[in-house]
């Protein structure tokens, strides 16, 4: 009998990862990933098969149904893997709310639940949607789960959670949620793999991507974060602007005339490094451009991202780990010694060599605080969800 698979799907703000799992004794084991990339014209689907690595250019376009798009990957894939054999697919979707705690199974009641949150998540909410609805058409009876980047921090206390506006907005779901909790709980995993004690006791993760947050974490469980109600809030991102005065806002609108459509494209997709900089999104871009805007950009970043450690790290009431993950997080030693060195006053002492190989603990053996990086999976927790959903 063929090998069973399971898909999984990590709809994030630019791209669409996959995951390609085999189930084996003892969980999901990922044999491939793909990369469906919306900044690239054309759309491009990037396949990693063990060491192979594929660029397939897609004749479906941006603005096509998402259904068009997944039926020119599966075509794809079919040359690869026996897609009769995936018995599930596990979708990751950003908010859930108060209304999800744990991953749950797709179906008409879970769906009009995803679907009442789309307000609150504008840039990932319905494309996740329509990844789940495109994979109801396309493979007609297939299980689905979804798995929520909420639901990791509902640990956090309602003094975290709470905005200091009239409460009854509280009792109304205006409240802090936090993103990125799939990376997070593949982290906090890593961290208690690596010390089973302590699980990095009171760590601060930087999970800096095209989203960027940070979340800190007592004994591997969400205490507080970097992002609140919306995936604005927080450090500036690739176009996200990150934690703004309101009274900015109302000074667009009421002194300027912007409309509230106008200044939520600006703060979503035209600020951030792009905005900062007005030269590129994108950190790798900045780091290679000698001009004064770029270098600003960068510096933003990482004066924001630094004063968000300090925040995280006096909300747990001190420091035993920094760790570093996501594509900036992972790959990028120049952004983490220029926030590192803006935090020596906590007793944070890089390894400038390890640094630049991106080894696994970049800190001095005399640091007051480990500095790792680890590499986040989201579609392995996805896949894990999955699994012990569908048993
Ligand atoms: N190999 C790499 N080297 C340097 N930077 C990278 C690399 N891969 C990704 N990045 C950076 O990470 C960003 C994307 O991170 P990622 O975690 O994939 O984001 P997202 O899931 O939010 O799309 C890119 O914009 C780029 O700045
Ligand atoms: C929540 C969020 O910002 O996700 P991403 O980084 O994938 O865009
Ligand atoms: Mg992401």
């Amino acid at each position: 009998m063929n090998q069973k698979l399971l898909l999984t799907f990590n709809a994030g703000s630019s791209t669409v990862k996959m995951g390609i799992f085999a189930l084996e004794t003892g969980g999901a084991r990922r044999i491939g990933k793909g990369v469906i990339d919306f900044r690239a014209e054309p759309l491009t689907f990037h396949l990693v098969e063990g060491p192979a690595v594929f660029d397939v250019p897609l004749v479906a376009r941006t603005d096509d149904l998402l259904h068009d798009v997944l039926e020119e990957v599966f075509d794809w894939l079919s040359e690869h893997y026996d897609l009769d054999a995936v018995f599930a697919v596990g979708h990751r979707v950003v908010h859930g709310g108060d209304l999800f705690a744990d991953a749950v199974k797709v179906d008409d009641t879970s769906l009009a639940g995803i679907e009442s949150l789309v307000t609150l998540a504008p840039l990932h909410q319905p494309q996740n949607l329509r990844l789940i609805r495109a994979i109801t058409e396309l493979k007609p009876g297939m299980l689905q789960t979804a798995s929520f980047d909420t639901a990791f921090h509902r640990t956090q206390s309602d003094t975290v959670r709470r905005f200091a506006i009239p409460r009854a907005w509280f009792d109304k779901g205006v409240k802090r949620y936090g993103f990125h909790g799939l990376s997070y709980a593949y982290i906090a995993g890593a961290l208690n793999r690596l010390e089973p004690q302590t699980a990095g006791g009171r760590a601060v993760v930087a999970h800096l991507g095209s989203g960027a947050s940070l979340c800190a974490l007592e004994h591997g469980s969400s205490r507080d974060t970097s992002m609140g109600f919306s995936t604005i809030d927080g450090v500036p991102m690739a176009t996200r602007s990150g934690a703004i005065d309101p009274g900015v806002l109302f000074h667009l609108i009421d002194a300027h005339g912007l409309s509230v459509k106008q200044v939520e494209e600006m703060i979503y997709k035209q600020s951030g490094l792009l905005g900062l900089s007005g030269i590129s999104a994108d950190s790798r871009a900045l780091l290679e451009t000698p001009s004064k805007a770029a270098c600003e950009a960068i510096d933003v970043f990482t004066f924001r991202i630094a004063g968000e450690v300090a925040r995280l790290a006096a909300s747990l009431g001190g420091l035993d780990t920094l760790v570093f993950t996501a594509g900036i997080g992972e790959n990028q030693p120049a952004i983490r010694r220029s926030v590192v060195e803006r935090l020596r006053f906590l007793g944070l002492q890089l390894d400038g060599e390890a640094n630049d190989r991106n080894e696994a603990v970049i800190s001095r053996e005399e640091s007051r605080v480990k500095i790792r990086v680890i590499a986040t999976d989201e579609e392995q927790v996805i896949a894990d969800d999955c699994l012990r959903l569908l048993g």
